[in-house]
C-alpha cells in the first residue's frame, strides 16, 4: 500500500534467489502482493517439487499457490528482473551474489532477506552487496516472520530497510498484501543488526529453556540480551528506535520464546544435551562467534554474547556460562 492507502503498481518481475523455507514463503508473499515471481533454487529436485506446488524439504505440508516459476538456472531467474530477493543463508551469500554478479540486472534493488553477520569477516551483508554488486542499491527486509505464517498468508509485520527513504517506502508499498505489512525504514545498518544478532539471544533462550533454569531465567536473559544488541547497534551507527522495532525488539519477542524458531529449538537441544547435527539452520551459531569477536574487538560490553559463543564452541558449558554471568560485578541497570 502507499502511504494514501492506495496499493502500488504492482506486476513487477521479482527475482526470489533461494529455494528454503524463507524464499519459497516470500515467492507466495510476492505472487499475493501481484508481482510476477521466478525463484531461482540451485537444487533441481527442489525446482522439481515447486513445479508440483510444494516444498516438502523446507515446508512441509504447505500447498503452494500456482504461478511460482522455479528454475535452477540464475541466468534466467535474473533476466529482466526489476528487484531481486537474495534469500540464501547469511554464510552462503557471498556465494550466491558472485554466481549471480554477471547476470544481474544493472541498478534493479537487491533486498537481503537473510539474517546473519558474515562468520569469516565480520561484515555486515549490505557491505558483501556493496562489494560484489556496486551498481545494485541494496535494501533489507527483516522483523519477526516465520516462513510457515507468511506462506500461509498469517498476519505479518516486517520493515524494509533502504539508505535511501524513497526506495525504501516504494519496497515497502509494493511488498505489502493484505496479511503482509511492511513498514519503511532508512536505517539500513540498524534493520540488520537487528535482524543478525537476535538469533544469537534465541539460541541462549532455548539453552536456558533446555537447560530448565526458569522463566524468570529467561527473561532476565533476554532484556540483558536485548542491552549488548543495542551496544553493538551503537557501535555499528545503527539508531535506538530501530532496534526497538520490528527488527529487533520484535523478532526478540518472537524467537526467544517459541520452538518453531530454528535458532530457539537448536539452544534447545544444547541446553538438554541433545544431538545437533541434523537440526535445520541457526544463523545464530555463525553470528555468535563473529559477534563475540566484533564485541571484543571493540570493546563492548557482550557477556551473553561472548557466553553463547563459548558454549558453542565447546569452550565452557552451559551452567559454567550461567554461574560467571551471575556473578559479574554489580551495576546500575541504565548503565547501557
Ligand atoms: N525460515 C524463516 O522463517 C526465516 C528465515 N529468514 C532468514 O532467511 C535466510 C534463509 O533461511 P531459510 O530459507 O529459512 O533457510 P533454509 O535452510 O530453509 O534454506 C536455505 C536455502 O538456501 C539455499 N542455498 C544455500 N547456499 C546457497 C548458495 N550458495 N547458492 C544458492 N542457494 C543456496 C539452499 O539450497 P540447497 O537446498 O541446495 O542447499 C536452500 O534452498 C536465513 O538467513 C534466515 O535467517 C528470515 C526470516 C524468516
Ligand atoms: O527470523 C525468523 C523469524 O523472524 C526465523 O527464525 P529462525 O531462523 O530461528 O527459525
Amino acid at each position: 500500500m502507499t502511504g494514501s492507502g492506495q496499493k502500488a503498481p504492482s506486476g513487477w518481475r521479482i527475482a526470489v534467489l533461494g529455494g528454503g523455507a524463507w524464499g519459497t514463503a516470500l515467492a507466495l508473499a510476492m505472487l499475493r502482493a501481484d508481482h510476477f515471481v521466478r525463484l531461482y533454487a540451485r537444487d533441481p529436485e527442489t525446482v522439481a517439487a515447486i513445479d508440483r506446488g510444494e516444498n516438502p524439504r523446507y515446508l512441509p505440508g504447505i500447498a503452494l499457490q500456482a504461478g511460482i516459476v522455479a528454475t535452477s538456472d540464475i541466468e534466467a531467474a535474473l533476466d529482466g528482473a526489476d528487484c531481486v530477493l537474495a534469500v540464501a543463508p547469511a554464510q552462503s551469500l557471498r556465494a550466491m551474489l558472485t554466481t549471480a554478479k554477471g547476470a544481474m540486472p544493472n541498478g534493479v534493488p537487491l533486498v537481503l532477506c537473510a539474517k546473519g553477520i558474515e562468520r569469516d569477516t565480520g561484515a555486515l551483508l549490505s557491505a558483501i552487496v556493496d562489494e560484489i554488486l556496486p551498481e545494485n542499491p541494496v535494501a533489507a527486509l527483516s522483523g519477526p516472520s516465520f516462513a510457515t505464517d507468511v506462506a500461509r498468508g498469517l498476519p505479518t509485520a516486517v520493515v524494509v530497510a533502504a539508505r535511501n527513504e524513497g526506495l525504501a517506502a516504494d519496497l515497502a508499498a509494493r511488498f505489502s498484501a493484505q496479511n503482509l505489512r511492511c513498514y519503511s525504514s532508512d536505517d539500513l545498518i540498524g534493520v540488520e543488526i537487528g535482524g543478525a544478532l537476535k538469533n544469537v539471544f534465541a539460541i541462549a533462550a532455548g539453552a536456558v529453556t533446555g537447560a530448565g533454569l526458569g522463566a524468570s531465567a529467561q527473561a532476565a536473559m533476554v532484556t540483558r540480551g536485548f542491552v549488548e544488541l543495542r551496544r553493538i547497534g551503537a557501535a555499528f551507527g545503527a539508531r535506538p528506535e530501530t532496534l526497538m522495532g520490528l527488527s529487533g525488539l520484535g523478532d526478540l519477542l518472537l524467537t526467544c520464546s517459541s520452538a518453531q524458531s530454528r535458532n530457539f529449538a537448536y539452544g534447545l537441544a544444547l541446553g538438554q544435551g541433545k544431538p545437533l547435527a541434523g537440526l535445520r539452520l541457526a544463523e545464530g551459531v555463525p553470528t555468535a562467534a563473529i559477534a563475540a569477536r566484533i564485541a571484543t574487538e571493540r570493546k563492548i560490553d557482550a557477556p551473553i554474547i561472548t557466553a553463547v559463543a563459548a558454549i558453542l564452541d565447546g569452550t565452557i558449558t552451559i551452567r559454567q556460562a550461567v554461574s560467571a554471568l551471575m556473578t559479574r560485578p554489580l551495576k546500575t541497570e541504565s548503565d547501557v
